[in-house]
């Protein structure tokens, strides 16, 4: 059961969030932990949306345990890098789909970045080879994701992936009333969109600490957080890759704007090409094109890519800012400059 979701959660009107002290900026979030290798995700993703031109800063969301060797790459790449203070789930027995799936939680922490008034998640192994700065402008009040496919391996152990039900296909099988309920639309949780508030990253600790871990961590506990405010989005926003050949039928390659490296073997930079699946001619293309931008020295940041601060509020946001300084000038000398990110 979806637990109630604070009213005012979604971020307060555009007005309160300016005359908060608060920028209403937009930026991208990805999450990297560990010293392993997944710092060569987001450097690709850094790169990845300066090719799209993307019009916001990459804020990446860092544990402690990434090393100073990693978080200097990338500031070298223009990302802001602000470290978190990990979140587990309570004691469990639970057996996660992946083992390190339990250092996901720590994801929740980006919704403690207020100084953003909306920000776009994207897993440090996903590239997005479009623009998809649009995402930002869409009604606030809504958690916006793309569907995931239930029908690979690691959904085993669910009812859904034992009758071969999946809601990429609802009416190949139908669900049968004696499992109960069929599943609510369920995200993928390697891309959203999401409005930063303390409100909300509260009630989600507060959730979290009654809630028994699930396989698929924290993305099983966003699924049930965020039910009632779910909206689900195109898939060409979040390609899990499952999806081509699991539901070749949904997929047109060509308009495909984010592509998520989430399948086994399918990580760019780990890519040997000898996991099931991996040697499809789709697959090689894609890690290619990962590879292609990763490779790219012509998108390495540079000190005049780096967007002065105005320009992250869009122009319509920058005229109610200015006519309302100017409508409570005895204020204006008081509301603090926003914090850096
Ligand atoms: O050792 C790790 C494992 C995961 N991650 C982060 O956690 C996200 C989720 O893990 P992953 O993408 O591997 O899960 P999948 O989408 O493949 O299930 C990654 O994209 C990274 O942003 C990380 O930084 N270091
Ligand atoms: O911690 C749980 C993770 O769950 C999700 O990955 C899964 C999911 O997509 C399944 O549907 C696939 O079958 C599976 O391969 C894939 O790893 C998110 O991508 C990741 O960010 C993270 O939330
Ligand atoms: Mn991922």
């Amino acid at each position: 059961m979806a637990p109630e979701v604070p009213s005012g959660a979604f971020g307060g009107s555009k007005v309160g969030a300016l005359t908060s002290g608060y920028n209403s900026k937009r930026g991208y979030v990805t999450f990297l932990a560990g010293n392993g290798d997944y710092w060569k995700g987001v450097v690709g993703l850094a790169k990845g949306l300066r090719k799209v031109n993307s019009a916001y800063p990459l804020v990446v969301a860092m544990l402690p345990d990434v090393p100073e060797e990693h978080r200097e790459i990338l500031r070298s790449q223009g990302c802001i890098c602000r470290e978190i203070v990990p979140i587990y789930p309570p004691e469990n027995q639970v057996q996660f789909a992946m083992a390190y799936y339990v250092i996901n939680y720590s994801k929740l922490r980006i919704w403690e970045f207020e100084e953003y008034s909306k920000m776009v998640y994207l897993d440090a192994d996903i590239q997005v080879f479009e623009n998809i700065d649009n995402l930002f402008d869409m009604p606030d009040g809504y958690f916006y994701a793309v569907m995931d496919c239930f029908c690979e391996k690691t959904w085993s152990h669910t009812p859904q992936y034992k009758i071969g039900y999946c809601q990429q296909c609802p009416d190949k099988v139908q669900w049968s009333s004696e499992l109960g309920l069929p599943p609510a639309l369920y995200f993928n949780a390697g891309m959203f969109v999401f409005e930063p508030s303390k409100l909300t990253f509260d009630s989600l600790i507060e959730t979290l600490r009654i809630t028994a871990p699930t396989p698929f961590a924290e993305q099983d506990f966003l699924n049930m957080y965020f039910q009632k405010m779910y909206k689900p989005i195109p898939l060409v926003y979040n390609l899990v890759l499952a999806m081509l050949w699991r539901h070749p039928e949904n997929v047109d390659l060509d308009k495909v704007k984010v592509v998520h490296y989430c399948a086994a073997g399918s990580k760019p930079w780990r890519y040997t090409g000898k996991e099931a699946n991996m040697q499809r001619e789709d697959i090689k293309v894609l890690v290619q094109k990962w590879w292609d931008v990763y490779d790219d020295e012509s998108l390495d940041f540079k000190a005049e890519d780096s967007i002065p601060e105005a320009e992250t509020l869009s122009d319509l946001q920058q005229i109610t800012a200015n006519s309302l300084l100017a409508a409570i000038p005895t204020a204006a000398a008081f509301i603090p400059t926003p914090s850096a990110a």
